[in-house]
């Protein structure tokens, strides 16, 4: 990893780049450590009761941390949640050369000592969004060698809608050996794009068009854009840092070229799919418990497929959501409900294999249809080796209930996705007897001190860093993994 991250590149303004090598100094605390594979283990059954906190987005943070190379100057962002993502993140931007450090929790960026305009290309196969990046540098620095993504595998994922865009903005680019190399076609740096029409309301295409598009010389126009509320914080940081963009959180966003940024200070607002998943435990546990900070309208589909299912969701104050799944007269009543994901104000994808969980404990049989990514159905699987009953048939998911044959039951299982990861311990809370999960990197991702405040709702949840230090569990979680 380290040679990787030493690689650096010149900076020309034409396409012929010359590379060369120099030591950072990169600190142990800035690399992501790999220990050996971690399992969570759960005994299911507790109800869960008390308060939790919400830590800050991770979608915002990724664009934000990645929007710094926009930035002259320093750039001060609270609230980034410590979680892998933005670990990554930030060893990314180290690779390029900036310097990033954690005071108190805030994190501190400073990106005018970037040296590289090609970042770590293993790093970069983590996670989305590091391409984001791509942006900001061919803007600022008029030339981008860029990974092709990683993040979680649930769909091919391609990135068309930013090369166009990066197109409408003057730039030549081609994609080769698995990077997309992009520099400024005069030689000088990127001009407005006018009108550019997104094909799907792309939400890492908007946000990284967006932070081009602020310090390209002119105006550029972005129709059918992303609304998701990620957006607006992304805009309304670099409008704080001198830049012109308005509409952020409409489908038209109007952004007005600057010649520069200047470093600013943002905090990281709630992550609503962490509230919303907080909430779903509430929900598949039968319990009640207050969650906060959250924003509640951007929650506003999900409490309302929740109330009509049967639970109570009241807004306790401005930013506390109150969540009482509690049976009357302990009969459990809870009725399933039909989801169709789609991008915001749609029901958000991110929050699909958390409600499929649910879903398997409520009376009647519902339909799940996933129009976001084409390939989000594998926690389907394994919710089945739990016990439930689901049919999937392409994006879509029918899914029995318990009283139409689900009926969760501890077991081993694997996450293969950050959110699919989540439906599987949502579900082993709810599930009788002890479930072991592996795969639960995918998880990090996104839950910061997932544990501690699971067990602190009073959940039964351990973690392990290996086999060998756990205790035994009923023969069929240890023999069918
Ligand atoms: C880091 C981050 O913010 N991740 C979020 C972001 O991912 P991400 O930005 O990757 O999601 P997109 O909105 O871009 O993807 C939505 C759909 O558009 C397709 N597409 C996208 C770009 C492109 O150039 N061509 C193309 O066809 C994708 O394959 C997918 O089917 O939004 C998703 C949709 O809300 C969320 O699930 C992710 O949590
Ligand atoms: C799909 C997700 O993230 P990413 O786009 O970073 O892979 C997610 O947060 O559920």
């Amino acid at each position: 990893m380290a040679s990787s991250i030493f690689k650096s590149i010149t900076f020309h303004s034409n396409s012929h780049s010359h590379f060369t090598r120099y030591p950072r100094n990169i600190t142990k605390s800035n690399l992501v450590c790999h220990s050996p594979e971690p399992k969570l283990v759960i005994t299911g059954g507790l109800t869960l009761s008390g308060h939790v906190s919400i830590s800050g987005s991770k979608n915002s943070s990724l664009a934000i941390l990645a929007s710094t190379l926009c930035c002259s100057g320093t750039c001060k962002l609270n609230n980034v949640p410590d979680i892998s993502d933005t670990q990554i993140m930030c060893s990314i931007l180290i690779s390029l050369g900036a310097k990033t450090e954690v005071y108190n929790g805030e994190t501190v960026v400073n990106t005018d000592g970037v040296g590289s305009v090609e970042p770590c290309l293993d790093e970069m196969k983590k996670i989305r969004g590091g391409f984001f990046m791509m942006g900001p540098l061919l803007a600022r620095f008029g030339e981008a060698v860029v990974g092709l993504p990683g993040g979680c595998d649930i769909g091919a994922r391609p990135v068309d809608l930013y090369v166009d865009g990066f197109r409408a903005l003057g730039a030549v680019v081609e994609i080769r050996n698995g990077k997309v190399q992009a520099y400024a076609a005069n030689g000088r740096g990127l001009v407005g794009a006018g009108r550019f029409h997104l094909g799907y309301p792309s939400v890492g295409a908007t946000e990284t068009l967006m932070m081009a598009a602020c310090l390209a010389d002119g105006v550029t126009v972005l129709t059918n854009a992303a609304q998701e509320p990620e957006i607006i914080d992304l805009a309304d940081f670099l409008n704080d840092s001198g830049a012109s963009i308005e509409g952020a959180g409409t489908d038209k966003i109007i952004i007005q070229g600057k010649s520069h940024l200047h470093g600013s200070e943002c905090t990281i607002r709630p992550d609503r799919m962490e509230a919303g998943t907080f909430v779903l435990a509430a929900a598949i546990t039968r319990s009640h418990i207050l969650v906060s900070p959250v924003i509640p309208s951007q929650l506003l589909l999900l409490m309302n497929k929740l109330r009509a299912a049967g639970c109570r969701v009241t807004q306790h104050s401005h930013d506390t959501l109150e969540i009482s799944a509690v049976c009357a007269n302990n009969e459990d009543n809870l009725q399933g409900f039909d989801v169709k994901t789609g991008p915001f104000p749609g029901f958000p994808t991110d929050l699909q294999p958390q409600t499929m969980a649910l879903l398997t404990t409520c009376n009647g049989s519902s339909v799940i249809q996933e129009t976001v990514f084409e390939k989000r159905m594998s926690h389907a699987h394994e919710l089945c080796k739990l016990g439930a009953r689901i049919e999937v048939c392409g994006s879509r998911a029918l899914i029995s209930g318990k009283n139409h044959g689900s009926c969760l039951r501890g077991h081993h299982v694997r996450a293969t996705d950050l959110r699919g990861g989540m439906a599987l311990v949502l579900a082993a809370l709810a599930a009788e007897g002890t479930t072991e999960i592996s795969g639960v990197a995918y998880v990090d991702r996104g839950y910061e001190n997932l544990e501690a405040k699971l067990r602190g709702l009073g959940a039964d949840v351990r973690k392990f860093d290996s086999f060998a230090s756990m205790p035994a569990l009923h023969p069929h979680c240890r023999n069918t993994s």
